[in-house]
């Protein structure tokens, strides 16, 4: 609404610019009418995430600011590559999808509300996102990271570490004291993950945070958010400097999308990133900007079901005699510690069976389950992160960092959890992985598979 088609028009008098002042008297005649986050720049822009009101995550998730010049309520696809210029100076806001987006734009304010940043970007996929970041690193610098992460991750830090002079420690992020020891004057970049893919382990943020910045106040901590997402932790609030995360996973929430997202407070940083994005030209399609945008409104009642359906299945496996690994449970050794950084445990949990042949089994055996990478979308999957997403680490790397072969990884999706624990009854009973008795069944105990033995370094 714009001021003057306010019902509440004023009578003016004094120096003070007439909307100012109708601003003042109408903030106090109706404090809860957002008149900043009203007062907007004209379409297509919506305005800065820091005008403006903050509501609470639900009402932000879906409200947007901004509209375009015919107030359509789902924000234009601008499917253009190019922008006319007004004259020959070129001093339009847009001149080039590459360089910026009216779609993208819209879709990245609305991410640095969501994120608490004061800036977001988008890009063509989560690893993308960590591209940009690393970027940020010159031959000679340190990367401090964890022994437990995404496949896919771990792939481009090799790729760093033997073709562009970037040394890694993987240390148990889970033990401060680890990363402490291996911080120093060369670390440019703490990469955390937490919790861990796909061993859960949860990453003191704050802690960590402190300690790389105490060392040196150049270190930036890079927090991957993707197993959470904005509803349920905010590393920026918990002493990240950047925070990314795919937004394949719970962002869009339903599979028919790859992208990545970046949010940081500080603007210098920002600008960094943004220079690599719009010189590297990996920033998010128009139609796919679209996209995230209207998979994110639906983030949370996504999300709420997806992790009360996770719990549910939890403690389901972990009844009949189950090894699970998920922060809802209090059996897990960091169940506290998540609680104090994340408002939910998401949807994530793996389990073991104490063999690779029985695990198959159960993997080939689910049929509500499908057998597939990734996580966060609606619909529930199944995989063996040894055979599947974690592939790309070596059997010899995935055997010193205490990676069971056997493990399961289960991403919960929003259907309905009487459904999916029978299916995976019948999954772990035609498997064998089961002692069905007249009393009910549990997991047959096979011992700790041969090979891990002797790794004492498994937090479980
Ligand atoms: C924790 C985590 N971070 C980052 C990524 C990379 O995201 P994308 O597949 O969108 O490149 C993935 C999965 O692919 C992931 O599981
Ligand atoms: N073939 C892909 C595997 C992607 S795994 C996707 C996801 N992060 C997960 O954890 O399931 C690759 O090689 O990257």
């Amino acid at each position: 609404m714009k001021m003057s088609d306010s019902p509440l028009e004023l009578e003016g008098h004094g120096s003070e610019s007439s909307s100012a002042r109708k601003a003042k008297v109408l903030g106090k005649a109706v404090s809860k009418i957002d008149l900043d986050g009203h007062d907007l720049p004209p379409s297509p822009a919506p305005s800065s995430p820091r005008n403006g009101k903050r509501y609470a995550i639900a009402t932000e998730l879906v409200y947007t600011e901004g509209s375009d010049q015919y107030n359509a309520s789902s924000t234009p696809i601008y499917q253009s590559a190019t922008f006319k210029q007004t004259s020959a100076g070129g001093e339009g806001e847009y001149d080039y999808t590459r360089s910026g987006n009216p779609t993208r734009t819209h879709l990245e304010r609305h991410l640095a509300k969501i994120m608490r940043a004061e800036r977001a970007l988008v890009v063509a996929s989560g690893m993308g996102a960590l591209d940009v970041i690393t970027r940020l690193l010159r031959p000679g610098d340190e990367v401090v990271t964890g022994d437990d992460l995404y496949g896919g991750t771990n792939r481009l830090l090799k790729y760093l570490s033997t073709h562009g002079g970037i040394i890694v420690h993987h240390v148990d992020t889970t033990k401060p004291d680890s990363v402490q020891r291996v911080l120093g004057p060369k670390t440019a970049i703490v990469l955390l993950e937490t919790p861990t893919n796909p061993l859960i382990k949860i990453v003191d943020i704050p802690k960590i945070a402190r300690l790389a910045h105490e060392a040196n106040p150049q270190v930036l901590v890079a927090v991957d958010n993707t197993m959470l997402s904005p509803l349920l932790q905010n590393p920026l609030e918990l002493g990240a400097d950047i925070v990314y995360e795919s937004g394949t996973k719970y962002l869009s929430g339903h599979h028919d999308l790859m992208a990545g997202v970046l949010a940081v407070n500080s603007s210098a940083v920002g600008e960094k990133l943004y220079f690599t994005i719009n010189a590297s030209g990996c920033g998010l399609a128009p139609f796919d900007s679209w996209l995230l945008m209207r998979g994110i409104k639906t983030l949370k009642v996504r999300m709420e079901q997806q992790q009360s359906n996770a719990q549910r299945i939890a403690e389901f496996l972990e009844a009949h005699g189950f090894k699970v690994r998920y922060p809802g449970l209090k059996s897990h050794p960091q169940h506290e510690l998540h609680n104090t950084m994340a408002r939910g445990a998401g949807a994530v949990l793996s389990f073991e069976t104490g063999s690779v042949q029985i695990s198959e089994r159960i993997v080939e055996a689910a049929k509500l389950w499908a057998i597939s990478v990734s996580f966060g979308c609606v619909n529930s999957l199944i995989s063996m992160p040894c055979r599947m997403s974690h592939a790309s680490i070596d059997a010899k790397t995935r055997q010193e960092r205490a990676l069971p072969e056997d493990i399961i990884r289960l991403c919960v999706g929003i259907e309905d959890a009487d459904d999916l624990i029978d299916d995976l009854s019948r999954a772990l009973a035609s498997a064998g992985a089961i002692r069905i008795t007249p009393e009910g069944f549990h997991a047959i105990d096979r011992g700790p598979p041969a090979k891990l033995d002797t790794l004492s370094n498994n937090i479980f």
